[in-house]
């Protein structure tokens, strides 16, 4: 048996080491040089919305510190950088004209990743879709196919070469159970009706991006999903059901017609009427080879039967477990076991660990610009340890980036929940690495071995 101390936890050669950011949630000046609102924009003015109306109006200011950021990158040694491109700056009404500041913008940040040895790996719709589509119908519009693949045939045609590994969408589950089942995210439609065909449309527009990018790139291109392991809080037959209901309901809804090119059965079970009827043409859209998947990670959930809305399952809160300020249990096996799980499922397709972290609440920053975040620092070291172990077993993983580069926008939860590596004070909009980035610093240029 290992002892933990003496494993040799070095990754594999060309382990892809980073972090992950998403515009909205650090960017601010959202209508700056010509661009359009978004939905975020729009709902996070929406009073009542979001935690004391917070909005992204200003976030991290990264839109005019984006220089310091990649310093601060370089200096923490980071190999690449996820980042997302907000949509209605490229393309202020959504299609047609192109502006060409909000392109100059990202052209900028990726030539300055590059000049800094950091590697871009950028996501074409991290959730803020602009408000010009949304007034035609959004993810509900058929149309929605085709203009996700314009918008990113432009950004193919501007930076393909220097970015070498692209995303079409970060977490269709989420935007879909959030935005249009129970409403709590943008743009805050609760229908049974319409969260299937918004998932559906967003997957077609998904493999009618990635068709654009076989015309225009040259490289690779791929799909974020956040997966939640689901574990039977019993064996009895509801909770197994349950169980089964929540698995296909939030990991294979995506996976599977993207990479199998077909839905799973329960999903017709849990949406009865409301689940629609799909072409064969549609499954075979999305259905595009893509070059390696991204799993966001964070928690898993122990599962059982109850009258939830329309799942009929929940988690239960484990007694023993260790909690998040987010409120989910901290439990790193889940992780091996979603990457095993994948490669079991789907075969030998390259895996990032595209998100991966933790919000606790994190002391200020005391004198001498030290932050101590040694829950953070616990929480990645078991994650990565876990990711070392699916590695073993032989799964494809080829790097991890841990989110997020910075305290950021917490979506609904506005500034409330810290998940950076670097404190941001958003008063003064000050970055302060914190105890984990110098740690991680150390995990990256040990290759792992200091795990
Ligand atoms: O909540 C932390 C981050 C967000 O800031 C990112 O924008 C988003 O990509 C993102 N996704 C998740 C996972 C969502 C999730 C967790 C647990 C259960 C269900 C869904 C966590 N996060």
């Amino acid at each position: 048996m290992h002892l933990t101390q003496d494993k040799d936890y070095r990754f594999p050669e060309g382990f892809l080491w980073g972090a992950a950011t998403a515009a909205h949630q650090i960017e601010g000046s959202p209508l700056a040089d010509g661009a359009g609102p978004s939905i975020w924009t729009r709902f996070a003015h929406t009073p009542g919305m979001t935690l004391n109306g917070d909005t992204g109006d200003v976030a991290c200011d990264h839109y005019h510190r984006w220089k310091e950021d990649v310093r601060l990158m370089r200096e923490l040694g980071l190999q690449a950088y996820r980042f997302s491109v907000s949509w209605s700056r490229i393309l202020p009404g959504g299609t047609g004209r192109v502006n060409r500041k909000g392109l100059d913008f990202y052209s900028r940040l990726v030539d300055e990743l590059l000049a800094n040895g950091i590697e871009p790996l950028l996501t074409l719709y991290h959730w803020d879709l602009p408000a010009a589509l949304d007034d035609r119908g959004g993810w509900l519009n058929r149309d929605c196919a085709d203009w996700f693949a314009e918008y990113g045939s432009v950004l193919f045609r501007e930076l393909d070469g220097r970015v070498k590994k692209w995303v079409t969408l970060n977490e269709p589950w989420v935007i879909t159970d959030g935005g249009y089942l129970h409403g709590a995210l943008a743009p805050g439609h609760r229908n049974r009706y319409e969260a299937p065909i918004a998932s559906h449309n967003l997957m077609r527009a998904h493999g009618a991006a990635v068709q654009a990018y076989r015309a225009e790139g040259r490289h690779d291109i791929g799909l974020v999903v956040n997966i939640e392991p689901k574990y039977p809080a019993s064996d009895s037959s509801g909770d197994l059901a349950a169980t089964r209901r929540a698995h296909a309901y939030m990991n294979e809804q995506y996976l599977h017609p993207a990479l199998l090119g077909r839905y799973p059965d329960e999903l017709a079970e849990i949406f009865g009427d409301a689940w629609p009827q799909v072409s064969d043409a549609d499954m075979r859209q999305i259905r595009q080879p893509i070059d390696f998947i991204g799993i966001n990670y964070y928690t898993r959930a122990v599962t059982r039967a109850d009258d939830s809305w329309p799942l009929r399952a929940g988690s239960v809160r484990q007694p023993l477990g260790t909690y998040t300020e987010t409120g989910w249990e901290v439990f790193p096996q889940g992780l091996t076991d979603t990457l095993v799980w994948f490669r079991d499922t789907y075969g030998d397709l390259p895996i990032y660990v595209t998100e991966n972290g933790a919000a606790f609440f994190d002391p200020p920053v005391a004198e001498g610009g030290r932050v101590r975040d040694p829950l953070r620092i616990d929480y990645l070291r078991k994650h990565l340890r876990a990711i070392h172990d699916a590695i073993a077993a032989g799964v494809d993983v080829r790097g991890y980036m841990a989110w997020s580069l910075l305290d950021n926008l917490e979506w609904s939860l506005g500034y409330s929940k810290r998940f950076g590596i670097i404190h941001v004070d958003y008063g003064t909009l000050e970055r302060t690495p914190k105890d984990s980035a110098r740690w991680f610093s150390g995990i990256i240029g040990s290759h792992g071995r200091a795990l």
